[in-house]
């Protein structure tokens, strides 16, 4: 199959988290031309008036404008982040029902347009929805990313970087699993200009910081009602990582067929992103215990996996 070139974007759904990912995109210059597509079209049609009055002062220029699915024919990504958002006290697993039927009606329109590009996911159960997003679209899996742990390795960084007062550019470690409650830090990788980290700390201090990261969504969500300046970042990084051929490792949502032992589930790892998406899935040597909870976050998802597709 081939792959669309040029670098139009789609987006779907222009919630907190589309619209930020769209203001990402247009302040960092990424795409000549981005369609904004949701339900609600005064939403969409809003944000694209607003975020055009912002064109002048960006890198480069872009033409922004409200559409519909026939647009994602020629798209080069499509990223979805329409559907329902987690609610105070709610899991990201809770979600799942309402939004695989959502993702079926969504990607089935994309896929009738002739779309032959790469789909990045946000939506919630991020995991979850990234499988259902290649098994209702049918294109290879290297095309089909999820956000995966993109954020939670940012904000691992980020409470990493606060502890050792470094910037969390220079600290080098990956949240991998689910991207909800059964993740876990690599503490036996993580590293500042290759000094190991973990034996800096306690292991009730690193019990404390993953806990952080793990709860920061809950954390978030209680204060503001939602987070999306973080995804926004983190799916703008993979949109470039994909755009400018880069070739770099970023923590996304792949489908392992072989890798970490594991078949058939879309979960966190490191992966090298290219042009064609996934190029490249990354084994981490874990030790015992890593092992341990992401082959339990393996079944995490494949126990939902088994109660929507049975
Ligand atoms: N993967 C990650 O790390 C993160 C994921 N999320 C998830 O992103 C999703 C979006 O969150 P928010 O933007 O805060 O929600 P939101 O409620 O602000 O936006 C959702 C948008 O989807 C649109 N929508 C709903 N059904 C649609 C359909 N059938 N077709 C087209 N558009 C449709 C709505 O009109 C709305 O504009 C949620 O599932 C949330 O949990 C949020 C933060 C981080
Ligand atoms: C809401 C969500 O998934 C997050 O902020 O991690």
């Amino acid at each position: 199959m081939s792959i669309t070139l040029g670098n139009k974007v789609v987006l779907v759904g222009t919630g907190a988290v589309g619209s930020s990912y769209a203001y990402s995109l247009m302040n960092q210059g990424l795409s000549d031309e981005l369609v904004l597509v949701d339900l609600n079209e005064g939403k969409a049609q809003g944000d694209v008036m607003d975020l055009d009055h912002g064109i002048v002062y960006a890198p480069s220029s872009m033409m922004i404008r409200y559409g519909s699915y026939e647009d994602c024919k020629d798209a080069a990504i499509v990223v979805i982040c329409a559907g329902a958002a987690q609610k105070p006290g709610e899991t990201r697993l809770d979600l799942v029902n309402k939004n695989v039927k959502i993702f079926e009606s969504i990607v089935g329109e994309i896929m009738k347009s002739g779309f032959d590009g790469i789909f990045i996911v946000a939506t919630n159960p991020v995991d979850i929805l990234t499988y259902a997003t290649r098994k209702f679209s049918g294109l290879p899996k290297e095309r089909v990313i999820g956000s995966g742990t993109v954020l939670d390795t940012a904000r691992f960084r980020h409470f990493l970087g606060k502890e050792f007062g470094t910037a969390p550019t220079s600290v080098h470690g990956y949240i991998i699993g689910e991207h909800g409650d059964s993740q876990l830090p690599v503490w036996s990788s993580a590293n500042i200009s290759g000094t190991p980290v973990a034996p800096k700390l306690s292991e009730g201090r690193k019990s404390e910081i993953a806990e952080q990261v793990r709860d920061a969504a809950y954390r978030i969500i209680e204060m503001k009602g939602a987070t999306y300046y973080g995804i926004a970042m983190g799916l703008a990084r993979i949109t470039k990582a994909i755009l400018r051929n880069e070739h770099v490792v970023l923590p996304v949502g792949a489908m392992l067929e072989g890798e970490y032992g594991e078949e058939d589930v879309y979960i966190g790892v490191p992966c090298v992103i290219h042009r064609k998406g996934i190029e490249k899935v990354i084994e981490l040597s874990l030790n015992d215990v890593e092992k341990e909870k992401f082959t339990a976050s393996v079944q995490t998802l494949k126990d939902i996996q088994g109660q929507v597709w049975g």
